[in-house]
């Protein structure tokens, strides 16, 4: 017989099994308690039952995880400060798309040297999790491959399908079955449609294809996920951040017959890759925010500790510190100022409110 099998597969590795990972590196009750009550939080803010606005920033990805700590650590002392207006989630995405290919993250390759070390890269990305959950700060992640959450659903406050992945059956299969409020990009051309049917697509039950906590093969029955919500990024045919796109968005919720609830996403088409533009757009969005659309939940921006991008460099100790190797992040003192901004308007907004006549 012929060898039809495999032909270009080069080698099946094994790894550990979910329930393995979650055994070594169990949820404490603190970590626990964090994404579980992010987690309602964000529903609240999705259903408008409270005013506060989610601000889910971060790097674009992890390669470091001290880098990333130091990050946490510095998010989670300003997110107590701003706890009364601002929901505040950290990026902590480990699992890249990429246009074509590229370094796949820290999950993927977490010695960033093409050996794709899974199992150390599961390990590792679990330890990194726990740590920012300790602080009592959320972690927000991109759900990219269909298998991660089996491994790491315990420690995601808040999900994200890419730009590249919304349209996909899989994963809108795969949301219905995740625990977390989920958001969907709309497509790197712009299409803010596909990510309203996402949201209705994964609302529902769907059957697929997975892993049980042993790392089994699965048919994995799923009940529907019902926080699903529209994240604008613009998109090759412009950006979508400004009012007229934001009230077209909010039309094709409605008209789906879904809670129109928007986050803006500062970075990719809508900053044109220019990270000096992401306060651009977090000023204009917070503007109309805070002049009443409530249709707007909440703002993404990306980043890191220093400002700008840096190629992956053959040697690793070329890399710099605190920088982001995908895309351009806004430095850590942008980051600070931007969310002091947002909570400082907003409790401005709030005032008369408070002080109205009972
Ligand atoms: O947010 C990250 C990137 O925009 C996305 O992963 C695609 O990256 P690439 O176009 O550099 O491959
Ligand atoms: C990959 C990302 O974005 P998008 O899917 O919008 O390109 C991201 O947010 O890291």
């Amino acid at each position: 017989m012929k060898r039809v099998e495999n032909l270009n597969v080069a080698q099946l590795r094994p790894l550990l099994p979910p329930a393995q990972l979650k055994r070594e590196l169990p949820a404490s009750e603190r970590v626990n308690r964090t994404v579980s009550e992010a987690r309602e939080a964000v529903r609240a803010v999705l259903r408008k039952r409270e005013a506060r606005l989610l601000a889910i920033v971060g790097p674009c990805s992890v390669h470091d995880a001290a880098a990333a700590l130091e990050y946490a650590e510095r998010l989670s002392a300003l997110k107590a400060r701003l706890e009364g207006h601002l929901l505040v989630i950290m990026r902590v995405y480990v699992d890249k798309p990429r246009t074509t290919v590229g370094w796949r993250g820290f999950v993927n390759d977490p010695d960033m040297d093409r050996s794709n070390d899974l199992e150390r890269g599961l390990r590792r990305t679990r330890e990194l999790f726990l740590k920012i959950n300790e602080l009592g700060l959320p972690v927000a992640t991109e759900v990219l491959d269909p298998f991660l959450p089996q491994y790491l659903d315990d420690l995601i406050a808040w999900g994200a399908i890419g730009a590249r992945t919304t349209e996909s059956q899989t994963h809108r299969a795969m949301v219905s079955g995740l625990s977390m409020p989920v958001g969907f990009k709309n497509s790197t051309e712009g299409n803010v449609q596909v990510a309203v049917d996402a949201i209705a697509a994964a609302s529902g039950p769907h059957t697929f294809l997975g892993i049980d906590e042993a790392g089994r093969a699965a048919a994995v029955f799923t009940t529907g996920n019902p926080d699903g919500h529209v994240i604008l990024r613009g998109g090759r045919a412009g950006t979508n951040y400004d009012a007229a796109s934001v009230a077209e968005a909010g039309e094709r919720l409605r008209a789906a017959g879904l809670e129109p609830a928007l986050i803006v996403d500062c970075s990719h088409h809508n900053s044109g890759y220019d990270h000096r533009r992401q306060a651009l757009v977090w000023r204009e969005v917070l503007a109309q925010r805070v002049a009443g659309n409530r249709d707007l939940v909440g703002l993404m921006l990306e980043s890191n500790l220093k400002g700008g991008k840096q190629r992956i460099p053959e040697n690793l100790s070329g890399l710099e510190y605190g920088v982001s190797v995908t895309d351009p992040c806004v430095g850590w003192e942008t980051t600070a100022a931007l969310l002091e901004e947002a909570h400082d308007a907003l409790a401005l907004a709030a005032e008369p409110e408070l002080s109205a006549p009972r």
